[in-house]
């Protein structure tokens, strides 16, 4: 089970996670409250180990923008959490080649206030057109509220959403309310091939809780060996 912890702005929280096991980190370079600057991000990912896979958050279109960003921040992927731009992705793949771990992800939203049929025959066709395009590694499953559509800590329907996972030609990242307390239940009924958490392991804004850190990647795991 894949685990990546996002929406990172300390460089302790992150080689603590590192320690623990981490499969990846993620900055968020898009807006609200885990807002980090390129610059601060260089001054993190230069001090952690260069085979720890790190991405950046981009709700931005402007391939320019990603690319000058991501060589200042030094990451090593991208994760484009707004409405997938196959222009934008060609762009983008020329810096991030495929590689043996995902290194374009893009963000598929489940919106939570709407019918879950329409939410599935919606997914369904996001996934396929990304599997068909060619340009993605990954796809990340993440809720949308009516406030927000990223580090919500809000889950969505699992039952519902493992039907659409299953039938993915993409490997597909869980988000969206995770929390050491119902991750292990998340996998073993979604059964992704990731999993992805902010807010779950966060003390504040930002800022993580080791504790929980610890608790939700050997949970991540143990319902993984369940499944
Ligand atoms: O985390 C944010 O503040 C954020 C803001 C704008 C766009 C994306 C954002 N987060 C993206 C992530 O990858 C989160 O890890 C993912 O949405 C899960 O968040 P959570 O429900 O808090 O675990």
């Amino acid at each position: 089970m894949w685990v990546k912890i996002c929406g990172n702005t300390r460089l302790e929280d992150c080689q603590r996670a590192i320690d623990l096991g981490v499969d990846a980190l993620g900055f968020i370079f898009a807006h609200g409250k885990r807002l980090v600057t390129a610059e601060h991000v260089r001054t993190i990912t230069s001090l952690l180990p260069a085979h720890v896979p790190t991405f950046g958050v981009f709700t931005q279109r402007d391939p320019e923008f990603i690319l000058h960003t991501a060589e200042v921040a030094g990451i090593s992927g991208i994760q484009m959490h707004g409405v997938f731009d196959p222009s934008l992705a060609s762009a983008l793949r020329v810096r991030f080649p495929k590689g043996d771990s995902p290194r374009l992800i893009q963000v598929v939203h489940w919106d939570v206030d709407e019918a879950l049929e329409l939410q599935q025959a919606r997914l369904r066709g996001e996934l396929n057109a990304l599997a068909d395009s060619g340009l993605v590694d990954a796809a990340l499953m993440d809720s949308r509220t009516k406030q927000d559509s990223g580090g919500t800590g809000v889950t969505f329907d699992w039952i519902a959403a493992a039907e659409v996972v299953r039938e993915s030609r993409l490997p597909v990242i869980a988000a969206g309310g995770l929390r050491p307390e119902n991750v292990a239940e998340a996998v073993r009924i979604l059964k992704p091939w990731g999993v992805d958490v902010s807010s779950g392991v966060e003390a504040s804004p930002g800022v993580k809780d080791a504790e929980r850190m610890e608790q939700f990647i050997q949970a991540a795991r143990t319902g993984s060996l369940e499944r």
